[in-house]
């Protein structure tokens, strides 16, 4: 048995806006693990295709993409969050949009850029812990990790979330767009042939429309220390 299989993961999987990415955060700050956010690789391949002028459908173009691309987590001057550098540059602003969330989802569904990925996450796992977020994390990623989480709310509530998120950084949104793609991305996701977005058979479901922050971490935190 490698020494990486003995880190404890907890793997948060889900649909877009479900909470993944703050919950993850939060979670992984009161245990002391690392973070993986496995959506940022995604999103920087995409959006390092788009930069370099790739279509997006072209296999092989977008999988030698995912294979040379450079992508670096730093954390920020003021330490409140992480940076994103993508082949040097720091591309954070531009991967949140929605925009760069569908392109991360076109790209996502082609299995070489998926392999090429792969052992860059693994290689996240590394003592204390791991708490890492995505689509695939408990099914195919991590399918050995300890603790599994498939967090869920309506898709009204989802667009709702990204909206006001989206809207604060100054975006310029709709809620009825933002629902469409939203649903739309999601339909893409779950229903692609490689590693679909389906809960673990051994995750614990969270429902998290209509429940505080605060609740949805206390629920997680209870799956790793009960
Ligand atoms: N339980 C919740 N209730 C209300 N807002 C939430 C909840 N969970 C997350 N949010 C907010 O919704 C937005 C999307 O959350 P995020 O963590 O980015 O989701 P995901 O990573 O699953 O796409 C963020 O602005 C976040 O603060
Ligand atoms: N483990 C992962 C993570 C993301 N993806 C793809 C599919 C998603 O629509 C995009 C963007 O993921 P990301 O988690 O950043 O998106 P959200 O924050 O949930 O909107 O990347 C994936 O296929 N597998």
């Amino acid at each position: 048995m490698s020494r990486s299989v003995t880190v404890p993961v907890l793997t948060i999987d889900g649909p877009s806006g479900s909470g993944k990415g703050t919950i993850s955060r939060l979670v992984a700050e009161q245990l002391g693990w690392r973070l993986l956010d496995s959506g940022a690789l995604y999103r920087a391949v995409g959006y390092a295709a788009g930069a370099a002028g790739l279509d997006l459908s072209d296999v092989e173009a977008v999988t030698r993409c995912a294979q040379s691309t450079r992508i670096r987590f730093q954390p920020s001057a003021d330490g409140h969050d992480t940076r994103v550098l993508v082949n040097g540059h720091d591309a954070t602003d531009e991967l949140r949009t929605e925009t760069a969330g569908a392109a991360a989802s076109a790209i996502a569904s082609i299995p070489s850029v998926r392999q090429a990925l792969v052992d860059m996450q693994l290689g996240f796992r590394k003592a204390p812990g791991l708490v890492a977020d995505g689509r695939d994390m408990g099914t195919v990623i991590f399918p050995d990790a300890a603790h599994k989480v498939f967090l869920t709310a309506s898709a009204a509530e989802r667009a709702k979330r990204r909206y006001k998120q989206l809207k604060e950084k100054g975006l310029s949104v709709t809620l009825s767009g933002l629902q469409r793609e939203i649903e739309a991305r999601d339909a893409r996701d779950a229903s692609r042939a490689v590693a679909p977005l389906k809960p673990a058979a051994d995750a614990v479901l969270v429902d998290t429309t209509g429940m505080p922050i605060a609740d949805v971490v206390a629920k997680v935190f209870a799956v790793v220390r009960p």
